[in-house]
């Protein structure tokens, strides 16, 4: 059955073209998000879910996505989405970073010059048929300095548009390293310094709780007397209260805002006030961006649903096209040896460490690290999968760690999982044949050479004769065909293991039956997720 999509807010009708050329069953609700009790209502029919800003994808909502896979952000902050509910839940988060960076740059700074012109208000006093040529006194913006909070994709247009402008350039960002700072022409300054010495102020950080009312009142008494300030960022970042006491005082002369705490902003404490310039969010709204978010959108949340492939994901590494087309074999392998350390162990998981060897070791590792320990947490949590997997560990305090080393033996590549428990370590191996399917090679140190199948028995017993028979036996007896059937021991008389490919589950009186013959250690019945 083809995925089902749905889009809830006003996205470009190219996305819906997308979609259907793909072969996805496309569902266009433009209005749905505004109404959260009907996307309530209907979230569970589907495989994807498309926004833009008006849906709030809160945990309630993730509550009833029972077959939500991926929500994609037709756009680049992702505040309005529950991640941490979603990544829960599996469900991935994308977003489009980089197709509306320009035109958002752009409004910025189109509110620089509208507040350093006032233009707004002079437009709308000449369209009145007064000539009030003094009363709109503007400064210029050459060789103003423009304080840059926030120097990422959009930041970085702005400070390059800026210098266009023979602003000076001030940057405050943690993350932004001295040399990409010279780089970019601009000064890497802290916060107060900035807030000391700008003429112009502009915010291009995402809202988070470290950037949440950045300019509050008291960073607001820093700033210069005759500052304005521009927010094309995010509503919250700068104390609106604040503010609107500030531009009534005249420290600071003019503010251009496009986003509000509270949106749709019906009020607002800087509606009204002079030399306040607003727009209702509009920084992506031009058609090429609309275009480039809702392509990428519709492309994006394709290639996952019909390829797996993971392209600008918030909660899970990426995987190209290509590169889920090799590891796809790689990725089941991951989550079969995950999956037979999860079924043997009983105790509290303490410690995962994963060997990547030979070719392996060079393919994309974030994917394959989800992929074991949703195959290990998977017994305990049969929701798990390889986005909220490694949530579910964080939570528990288990320790994950890799190692890679070159081709070291007789395969290609090979994977080793060691899981460390209060009790015991215990470890197999696995690799991916030419054939594309996934084999176990080794398990507690024993070669072996098991291909993987839905329902499978393992037992450990001394390597002593008359194994094979009763297997055989034993299992012939309970009508259960065995497919394939692996051998393995340590030495001559030494551990032995067996692990055989069965055709069905196998019976309780069966599993009883070999327990009581006395020779096994060990009888334990397996199930592994096979395409
Ligand atoms: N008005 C609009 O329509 C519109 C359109 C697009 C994006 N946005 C907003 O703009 C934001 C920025 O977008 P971007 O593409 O430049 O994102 P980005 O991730 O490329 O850049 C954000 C920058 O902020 C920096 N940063 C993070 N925390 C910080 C902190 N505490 N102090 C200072 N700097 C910090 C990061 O290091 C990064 O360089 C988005 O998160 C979104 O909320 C608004
Ligand atoms: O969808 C929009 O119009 C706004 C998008 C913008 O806020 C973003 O974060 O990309």
């Amino acid at each position: 059955m083809a995925p089902k999509v749905l889009i809830s807010d006003k996205l470009s009708d190219a996305a819906v073209q997308i979609f259907k050329d793909r072969g996805i069953d496309v569902d266009f609700q433009p209005d749905l998000g505004k109404d959260k009790d009907k996307l309530a209502a209907v979230i569970g029919d589907y495989d994807g879910l498309a926004i833009r800003s008006a849906t709030k994808v809160t945990d309630k909502i993730l509550a009833n996505a029972t077959n939500l896979k991926v929500i994609a952000r037709a756009g680049i902050g992702t505040d309005n989405i529950d991640k941490d509910a979603a990544s829960k839940k599996g469900v991935i988060v994308m977003n489009t970073p980089f197709g509306n960076m320009i035109t958002t740059a752009e409004h910025a700074i189109a509110m620089m010059f509208a507040v350093a012109r006032q233009i707004p208000e002079a437009s709308a006093s000449t369209h009145a048929g007064k000539w009030e040529k003094s009363k709109f006194m503007g400064v210029e913006l050459t060789g103003k300095t423009l304080g840059v909070i926030g120097a990422g994709n959009i930041g970085g247009i702005v400070c390059d548009r800026a210098r266009g402008l023979k602003m000076k350039v001030a940057a405050y960002d943690p993350f932004l390293s001295e040399e990409k700072a010279k780089k970019m022409g601009v000064e890497k300054v802290e916060l107060d310094d900035l807030l000391a010495r700008a003429d112009f102020i502009t915010l291009h950080v995402p809202y988070t709780d470290q950037t949440a009312n950045i300019l509050s009142k008291e960073a607001l008494a820093k700033t210069k007397k005759g500052v304005r300030i521009i927010n094309c960022a995010r509503g919250g970042l700068v104390d609106e209260e604040a503010l609107a006491e500030a531009l009534k005082s005249g420290h600071v002369a003019g503010a251009a805002f496009d986003v509000f705490k509270e949106e749709p902003a019906t009020e607002n404490p800087l509606f009204g006030l002079p030399n306040v310039v607003c727009t209702p969010h509009l920084g992506a709204a031009t058609t090429e961006a609309q275009e480039n978010v809702a392509l990428q959108v519709a492309e994006q949340m394709s290639d996952y649903l019909l390829t797996g492939a993971v392209t600008n994901a918030l909660n899970m590494p990426s995987v190209t096209a290509e590169e889920a087309k090799v590891m796809g074999p790689w990725i089941t392998l991951a989550g079969h040896l995950g999956a037979f350390i999860g079924q043997m162990t009983d105790e509290a998981v303490k410690a995962i460490n994963i060997l990547y060897d030979g070719q392996v070791s060079e393919m994309n590792l974030n994917a394959l690290n989800c992929a074991v320990v949703a195959g290990i947490m998977k017994r305990a949590n049969p929701d798990v999968n390889m986005v909220s997997a490694p949530v579910v560990a964080r939570e528990k305090g288990i320790q994950i760690s890799t190692t890679n080393q070159g081709k070291s033996g007789v395969f290609d590549g090979y994977v080793k999982v060691t899981v460390v428990t209060e009790k015991r370590e215990r470890s197999i191996a696995g690799t991916v044949f030419s054939d594309g399917k996934p084999r176990f090679i080794q398990i507690k140190g024993i070669n072996i050479e098991a291909e993987v199948g839905a329902h499978m028995l393992y037992t450990t017993n001394d390597d002593v004769p008359g194994i094979i028979g009763t297997l055989g036996q034993t299992l012939g007896a309970h009508d259960v065909n065995i497919a394939n059937f692996t051998l393995g021991r340590s030495t001559a008389k030494g551990e032995a293991i067996a692990l055989l490919y069965i055709d069905g589950p196998l019976p309780e009186k069966a599993l009883k039956d070999l327990h009581d013959t006395g020779l096994f250690k060990q009888v334990k019945e397996l199930e592994f997720e096979v395409g």
